[in-house]
């Protein structure tokens, strides 16, 4: 089953006296386990398309499904509720909780979903580990280097394990280092747990990693083509 199916999507802006197409008929189907970069220019359509995914932002018209449920007419409770439980989000802010320190804020999400408190604790200190921040768990984001406040922030997207993780210019603050380690640790996710990637990037040594290139213009996909990526061992 595809964990993403779009028919006809379409988004528009009101600015000022001119109206915006943000999506223009946009289909798409994403199976599991894929490894999608969303790239164009600036304004293409790539945030407004990830928001609609992610059930972040309305569509004016089209039929969107996510794991085979049509989410475009869920009422925003049920948005909020799949939201939750299927779909992880990096974006290129990292949208720590500053008071937190890196443990308490991977904990947060598994805390609005009723985890216990012990298992919470357990499962954000392995997840941590996994994106190789063990030791600095106590440490709140602003003792934290860039890098390693994006790792949170991706412990934070994948630790309820979603099938789907949805990353918006991930690398755009990264030096070329960390944004490496980064894309080596989205492969690693996306093969060892199977989690389904779409990234929207500028980046051409990030886009290296993926398989799959979708190029949007205008508010419409141009081009779908797979790719060979980057090897990562
Ligand atoms: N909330 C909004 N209000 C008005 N116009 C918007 C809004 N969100 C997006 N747009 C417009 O919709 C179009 C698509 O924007 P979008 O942010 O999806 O592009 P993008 O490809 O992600 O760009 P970038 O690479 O710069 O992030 C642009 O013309 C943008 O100005």
């Amino acid at each position: 089953m595809a964990v993403i199916h779009c028919q006809n999507l379409n988004r528009s802006f009101q600015q000022g006296d001119a109206v915006v197409k943000g999506l223009d008929e946009v289909s798409l189907t994403i199976e599991k386990g894929e490894f999608v970069c969303l790239s164009g220019p600036s304004g293409s359509g790539k945030t407004t398309l990830l928001n609609a995914i992610g059930a972040l932002d309305k569509l004016d018209s089209g039929e969107l499904s996510i794991n085979g449920v049509r989410i475009d007419n869920l009422s925003q409770h049920d948005r909020a509720e799949m939201r939750l439980n299927t779909v992880g989000f990096v974006f290129q802010a990292y949208n720590l909780i500053p008071v937190l320190s890196a443990c308490e804020n991977v904990e947060f999400v598994m805390q609005v979903q009723g985890v216990a408190a012990d298992i919470r604790r357990e499962k954000a200190l392995s997840i941590l580990a996994e994106v190789g921040l063990a030791g600095l768990e106590h440490r709140r984001p602003a003792q934290l280097s860039g890098g390693q406040q994006q790792r949170v922030a991706v412990a934070r997207a994948i630790v309820s394990e979603p099938s789907l993780v949805l990353a918006d210019e991930p690398t755009a603050n990264l030096d070329s280092k960390s944004s490496k380690n980064l894309m080596e640790l989205f492969v690693k996710l996306n093969t060892m747990h199977g989690i389904t990637f779409v990234i929207a990037t500028h980046d051409e040594s990030a886009m290296a990693y993926c398989r799959r290139m979708i190029r949007m213009v205008d508010g419409k996909i141009v081009s779908d083509t797979p790719q060979d990526a980057v090897e990562v061992l």
